[in-house]
């Protein structure tokens, strides 16, 4: 019998002369490399149960981490995935082996090896090996973030710090906006999000050009028109924090700056109804008696406390720097988001491109938008049904929108019920069925009444003309 070292070196010169005739190179990445952890075995494993080629394992084991929504998948053991990465094709290997402890060591290791081998052409190691890996970090940082829970930052103190020297406080967000529950223009919602795509790509472009990685975003429209939610969508499509910036919490420019300062990159910072923030008047106009004068600086009221009795000194100018001037540029991949009732109250220096550089009218309910609230599909009302409701209210337009909203919640609701009564078939198909047989029996010509019904011109919401094609 050969003596186990024997063996083991007549292997290694074996797998030796083997590799130095295969047109593949072999690298192993263990979990533990001694005894650290090894980041790149993790970034690995993250990296590759994201892939998309996961699904053509044949065996993948599910994990779900601490305070993340989101399930990782694993290679189980033994198991390979393929990947290609800049036009070269690599294959992975999970390979597990039980662990021969040392006799003794003073830190307990898993009673497994676990590492992955990554087999790549030799002729392509020198071009793409270092930039895989760096994909790889990358990426994993990406899913880290993404899997982690959105929060949410506010400065209900003001700017002052607390005893981290922190002035900001936060907590979970988990807000359900998306860009795919949000009803409006889909153009326009496929611009926005393509623009968003675009900033987060953009940090070469933004080296290249010595523009500060920023971008700001003004949405503005009447109450209800979704501003609050558009910013829910932004965060969670970016997987980007939020910090919500209470302007009338903050005193002096000193204290913006502060906060601004301690905001962290991949965030966007929310200025909410910021024409009732602090007195940002449009400079240019001659004051107006008969227009409304905007809301003047809140100074500290006659019977204010003696202690609250602290005079603002926070400027417009102190926000125009705070959005493009020096101190915006203190951190970077940071978005604004500034949200207003009434765009014509602000100053035309805090709308210009640099500071806001998209406007967004947030508008009524358009029907492609209405579409989007999902209960015109589950409601399956007709146009001719929807109409009836805008007609009843044709002298009140909002009223119209909003009696056709409950009229539409409530048929979606009733269909949800019928459907589950009628064991599955939703009883619009029912209706729709014993129309075509009433239809059959009644026209004495060919056919099922389907002409009639293909050719009538639909009246949608506000009266515009919608023609089926
Ligand atoms: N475009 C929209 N798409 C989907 N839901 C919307 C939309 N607009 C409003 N809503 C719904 O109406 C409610 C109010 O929306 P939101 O808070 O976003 O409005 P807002 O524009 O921020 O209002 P305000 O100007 O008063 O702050 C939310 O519950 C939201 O679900
Ligand atoms: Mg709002």
């Amino acid at each position: 019998v050969v003596p186990p070292e024997i063996r083991c070196f007549f292997a290694k010169i074996f797998s030796r002369v083997c590799n130095s005739f295969s047109s593949y190179c072999y690298f192993d990445i263990t979990e533990i490399d001694g005894v650290n952890t090894n980041e790149l075995y993790n970034a690995v494993q993250l990296y590759l149960s994201n892939s998309p080629s996961i699904t053509s394992a044949t065996h993948v084991n599910l994990t779900r981490h601490l305070n993340s929504s989101a399930f990782t998948f694993g290679l189980s053991s033994n198991d390979r995935l393929l990947d290609s990465f800049s036009g070269a094709a690599v294959v992975w290997e999970h390979v597990v082996t039980p662990r021969q402890s040392p006799p003794f060591s003073w830190r307990s290791f898993p009673d497994e090896k676990r590492r992955f081998t990554l087999r790549i052409h030799k002729k392509d190691k020198p071009l793409m090996l270092e930039s895989y890996l760096d994909h790889i970090m990358e990426r994993a940082t990406e899913i880290r973030r993404k899997n982690k829970d959105r929060l949410l930052y506010t400065n209900s103190k003001g700017g002052s710090m607390d005893a981290r020297g922190m002035p900001w406080e936060s907590v979970p967000f988990k807000h359900p906006s998306t860009f795919d529950t949000l009803a409006m223009d889909p153009n326009k919602k496929l611009e926005i999000m393509a623009d968003l795509r675009s900033f987060a790509d953009g940090q070469d472009f933004y080296q290249k050009t010595g523009r500060a990685w920023k971008r700001g975003y003004l949405l503005y429209g009447p109450p209800g028109t979704g501003k609050s939610s558009m910013i829910a969508a932004m965060a969670n499509y970016l997987g980007y924090d939020i910090f919500d910036l209470e302007l009338t919490e903050v005193v002096t420019n000193s204290e913006l700056r502060k906060l601004l300062m301690k905001t962290t990159s991949k965030s966007i910072i929310v200025i909410e109804d910021i024409d009732c923030s602090i007195n940002l008047t449009n400079r240019s106009r001659p004051k107006n008696p008969q227009q409304p004068q905007p809301p003047q600086p809140q100074q500290p009221s006659p019977e204010a406390a003696e202690g609250d009795d602290v005079r603002k000194t926070i400027t417009l100018s102190g926000l125009l720097n705070f959005t493009d001037g020096l101190w915006s540029c203190c951190g970077s991949e940071r978005i604004f988001v500034f949200t207003t009732n009434h765009i014509e109250k602000l100053d035309p220096a805090l709308l210009r491109c640099g500071r806001m550089d998209m406007h967004i009218h947030m508008s009524f309910c358009t029907f492609p938008a209405l579409k989007i609230l999902e209960v015109v599909d589950l409601a399956a009302m007709t146009p001719a049904d929807i109409s009836e409701v805008l007609i009843k209210n044709r002298m009140d337009r909002e009223k119209a929108v909003s009696e056709l909203l409950n009229v539409l919640r409530e048929k979606a609701e009733r269909q949800g019920r019928n459907t589950v009564e009628a064991g599955g078939k939703n009883s619009g198909e029912e209706d729709e069925e014993e129309e075509q047989e009433k239809r059959a029996l009644e026209s004495p010509k060919e056919g099922n009444g389907f002409e009639e019904k293909e050719n009538c011109e639909k009246v949608g919401i506000g009266g515009e003309e919608i023609k089926e094609d």
